[in-house]
C-alpha cells in the first residue's frame, strides 16, 4: 500500500517516513517535489503518485515570526491543509493531517479535550487552526492528530536547545508557568502508523503521557544527560517573546486507547530513549 509524506525532512516527517518504511512503500513528497500551497501542483503529483493515505508533516513552524508573517503561516497551514483535503477527497486519499496544543487559548486547569472550544491566542496558532476548519469541512475521511512539544533527532527542538545552550552559559533560565506534553517524534510517529491501520478517522491527542512546565523538563533533560549548571525557573511575563505562549496546553489522550489499545510511553522513558538515540548518532558521526 503506497502511503505519501509531505514535509519528510522535517523533525517529524523523518520519523514518520523511517515508521512506515518498515510495512509501506513510502513516497517522499518534499517541499522542492510538491509546494502544498500551489493547488494544482497537488492535484498532479497526488494523481501521479496515488497514494493510499497522505500523512502530512509539511508545516509552517516558526512560532514567533508568524505574528510578523501570518498571512505566509496561514498560506501553508491553512490553504495548503485545504489544498490537500480537497484532492484527497476528488482522489479517495485517506488523510492524516499534524496540528498542536496551540489552537486551545491555554486557560484552564485540566487537559484540553478533542472536542474542547478552539481560540488560539497567537497568528501560528490561528493559522493551524484555519487548517482543521479546512480538513473538518472539506473531506470526512480525516485522521486530525494535535500534538505538543515535539522533540527528536529531526531539527531544532527544546531537548537541543537546552543541551546546546548549557554548554555555553553558566546558568539557564527557563519559564515555569506554561503546562504541557512534551513529546517525541518517533513514539508520535508510532502511533500515527497504529491510527492509520484502525481506519478510525476521527480527532486525536498523541502526546507522551505525563504533565510538565518548561523549567521542570528542562531539569529532567540536564539531569538525565549528566549535566550540572543551575537553572533559574522565571515567569512567562519576564521571558517575553512575539508570540504569547498559553498556560496550559496539556492535551487529554481520549479516545487514543479506547482506539489503538495503548498510549505513548511517559516523556521521562522517550526523553531517555531519545538522548540515547542522540549519543549513538554522535558517536557514529
Ligand atoms: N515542533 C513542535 O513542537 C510541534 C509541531 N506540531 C506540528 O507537527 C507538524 C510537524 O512539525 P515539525 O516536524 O516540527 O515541522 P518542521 O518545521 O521540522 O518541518 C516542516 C516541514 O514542512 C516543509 N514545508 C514547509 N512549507 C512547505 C510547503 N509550502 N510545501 C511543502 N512542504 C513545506 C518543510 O520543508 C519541512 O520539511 C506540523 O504540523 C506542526 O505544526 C505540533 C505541535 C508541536
Amino acid at each position: 500500500m503506497p502511503i505519501a509524506i509531505t514535509g519528510p525532512n522535517g523533525l517529524l516527517g523523518r520519523e514518520v517516513a523511517k515508521v512506515f518504511k518498515k510495512e509501506y512503500d513510502v513516497i517522499e513528497l518534499p517541499h522542492d517535489i510538491l509546494d502544498i500551497t500551489d493547488l494544482n501542483q497537488v492535484r498532479e503529483v497526488l494523481s501521479n503518485h496515488m497514494p493510499t493515505v497522505l500523512v502530512n508533516c509539511a508545516a509552517y513552524t516558526a512560532v514567533d515570526k508568524a505574528e510578523e508573517e501570518p498571512k505566509k503561516a496561514n498560506l501553508v497551514n491553512g490553504l495548503g491543509v485545504r489544498n490537500l483535503a480537497l484532492a484527497c477527497r476528488d482522489l479517495s486519499i485517506d488523510l492524516v493531517h499534524i496540528s498542536t496544543d496551540y489552537v486551545f487559548n491555554g486557560n484552564t486547569d485540566t487537559p484540553w479535550r478533542i472536542f474542547d472550544v478552539r481560540d488560539p491566542i497567537n497568528a501560528y496558532g490561528y493559522s493551524k487552526y484555519l487548517g482543521e476548519r479546512y480538513l473538518e469541512t472539506v473531506n470526512p475521511k480525516y485522521f486530525l492528530v494535535r500534538t505538543s512539544w515535539l522533540f527528536g533527532i529531526g531539527g531544532p527542538n527544546f531537548v537541543s536547545t537546552i543541551l546546546r545552550t548549557a554548554t555555553k552559559q553558566t546558568e539557564l533560565r527557563v519559564v515555569n508557568d506554561q503546562f504541557g506534553c512534551p513529546t517525541y517524534a518517533l513514539d508520535l510517529a508510532c502511533f500515527l502508523f497504529k491510527l492509520v491501520k484502525t481506519g478510525a478517522y476521527g480527532v486525536y491527542h498523541v502526546t507522551n503521557q505525563g504533565i510538565t512546565n518548561w523549567y521542570d523538563f528542562a531539569k529532567e533533560i540536564l539531569r538525565q544527560a549528566g549535566i550540572n549548571i543551575p537553572v533559574v525557573a522565571v515567569s512567562s511575563d519576564e521571558y517575553v517573546r512575539p508570540a504569547k505562549r498559553p498556560k496550559n496546553s496539556a492535551l487529554d489522550p481520549f479516545p487514543l486507547k479506547e482506539t489503538v489499545g495503548s498510549l505513548p510511553p511517559f516523556w521521562q522513558d522517550a526523553l531517555s530513549r531519545f538522548l540515547s538515540e542522540t549519543q549513538t548518532k554522535e558517536c557514529l558521526d
